[in-house]
């Protein structure tokens, strides 16, 4: 019978690789199709190693992302992807105890080491810029419980103004929110970016740091489920890793491993324009022509600003939540060896007036990555520094005209020493590359949820993705594989 079912995988960034590679282990008599209007595969996910010179003549390569440049060891569905593509050897690891994982900036100028143990923040009441960071975590659980009777959902500002206090908020929650969503912490909703506190407020009776100590216990991600060979040992002690060619060795290996399988076929440069519901199967018109056989089952991976517009459901169009994005602005460099902060850098918070319009003498500058003090064993160039600035975000800036000056300007600022001109620079415009859910997300999501399951998609039509499940490239493959499970269920009727 599942001779002739064909599934369609459309959106062939991580999370629909993702898709269609479990896909084709749990079903490999079936016809899979994964769809991706682009050129290539990996979406966000994109990483070049440059040959360059330095100022003494030597040569040397080093590797340079455009989106996420480390992976965090807590998700299992991606642990599980490193073993069974085969990675182990092309691990870059950053154990717990190396200064990029402990080492945390955050500009309040000068720069600022965030306390990075429960030691280090009883010593914050001598450093008058991390003064009110104690007494808002040790008096948090002593707070009464103050969510609003029947709250549904608020912003991330407000809870953390709820819970901490309004300088917390600014100065600790505006930053944290800039490193993740590069988005106005006033304007996410906290329930959707951050299901994790939330939770913990109610698991903690009211207090999100004693919920957070329990959450330890009770919400930490399942590992039970995958199957990661001796990964998740060799992840003990680590921090965040990457590739030692970068981040797209993840693709890149399931692409190739796709490309093995006689029941795959991948199709590239060829965007959807229309999908219509039938009973038995779906109509598919692309922006090139298609193979004959229509699929039956359809694994959507793509964001879901773009699904009215192929989906001529009106049914559907109600219930698919209206999402707001990010655009990041991101400058990779390249210096010669100077001595900088030994850390994973550093976040820059809300200024005080709100979020100004980006001039030349600010370029809204939201954080920097010390890139290779993390990921320093990808590069060949003996002593090159790479960083990365990241823009933009809610700041108002017109793309399209960076200025290098200006960025290093903003970044001599920062970090209070003199910054040598760089040896190679390019700015990256990731445009509308997060997602940040507004309010009542996640209702919505889980409402399409249900929608999707009653016919005519009767189980057929799944939607993930970064605004489905989550933005961490974590969330992004474990999605997947959970689609290609729900999937061959119904595959299998
Ligand atoms: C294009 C810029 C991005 C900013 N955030 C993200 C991107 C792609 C997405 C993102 N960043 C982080 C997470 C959480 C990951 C997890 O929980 O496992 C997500 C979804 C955390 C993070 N932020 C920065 C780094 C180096 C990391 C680790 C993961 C990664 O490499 O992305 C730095 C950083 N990201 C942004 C800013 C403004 C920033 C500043 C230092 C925006």
């Amino acid at each position: 019978m599942t001779a002739t079912k064909h599934v369609m995988v459309i959106g062939g960034g991580i999370t629909g690789l993702s898709a269609a590679f479990h896909l084709s282990r749990i079903l490999p008599a079936v016809r899979i199709t994964l769809l991706e209007s682009r050129p290539r595969l990996g979406g966000w996910i994109k990483s070049d190693r440059l040959e360059l010179e330095d100022e003494r003549g030597e040569r040397g390569s080093v590797v340079l992302e455009s989106g996420p440049r480390t992976l965090r060891p807590n998700s299992g569905a991606l642990l599980e992807l490193v073993h069974l593509l085969g990675l182990k050897d092309q691990l870059v690891t950053v154990s717990k105890s190396a200064p990029a994982a402990r080492n945390r900036y955050i500009f309040f100028s000068p720069l600022t080491l965030l306390p990075s143990s429960l030691l280090g923040a009883l010593a914050t009441p001598f450093n008058p810029l991390l003064r009110p960071l104690l007494p808002a975590i040790l008096g948090e659980p002593l707070r009464r419980a103050n969510r609003p009777p029947k709250a549904e959902d608020e912003s991330v500002n407000s809870f953390f103004t709820r819970r901490f206090g309004v300088d917390f908020a600014r100065r600790f929650g505006s930053a944290l929110v800039h490193g993740i969503y590069a988005a106005d912490s006033r304007e996410l909703s906290v329930r959707s970016a951050f299901p994790a506190l939330w939770a913990a407020e109610e698991l903690g009776r009211g207090s999100v740091v004693l919920g957070m100590r329990a959450a330890g216990r009770v919400l930490a991600e399942d590992m039970s489920g995958y199957d990661m060979g001796d990964v998740g040992q060799m992840m003990r002690n680590v921090s965040v890793y990457s590739f030692k060619e970068g981040m797209e060795t993840l693709p890149r290996a399931m692409e190739a491993e796709l490309a093995t399988r006689a029941n795959v076929r991948i199709i590239k440069g060829t965007g959807v324009v229309s999908v219509y519901a039938e009973e038995e199967d779906f109509k598919v018109r692309a922006s090139r022509e298609l193979p004959e056989d229509c699929p039956t089952h359809i694994i959507s991976a793509l964001p879901f600003q773009s699904l009215p517009e192929i989906l001529p459901d009106p049914g559907l169009h109600f219930l698919i939540p209206h999402s707001h994005y990010s655009s990041v602005l991101l400058l990779n460099l390249v210096f010669p060896r100077f001595p900088h902060p030994a850390g994973f850098g550093y976040l820059v918070p809300r200024p005080e007036g709100g979020y100004s319009e980006v001039t030349e003498d600010n370029p809204g500058i939201l954080g920097t990555v010390f890139d290779s003090v993390a990921l320093g064993e990808q590069d060949t160039l003996p002593g090159a520094v790479k960083m990365t600035m990241m823009s933009g975000g809610p700041y108002k800036r017109r793309f399209g005209e960076p200025y290098l000056p200006e960025f290093l300007a903003a970044l001599r600022q920062h970090l209070g020493i003199p910054v040598p001109d760089p040896l190679y620079h390019r700015f990256v415009v990731a445009k509308k590359c997060i997602p940040t859910p507004g309010m009542e997300h996640s209702a919505r999501v889980a409402q399409l949820r249900h929608a999707l399951l009653e016919r005519p998609y009767a189980g057929r039509l799944e939607m993930i993705g970064a605004e489905a499940g989550g933005v961490s490239v974590g969330d992004c493959v474990r999605q997947g594989k959970e689609a290609a499970l729900r999937i061959a269920q119904s595959v299998r009727g």
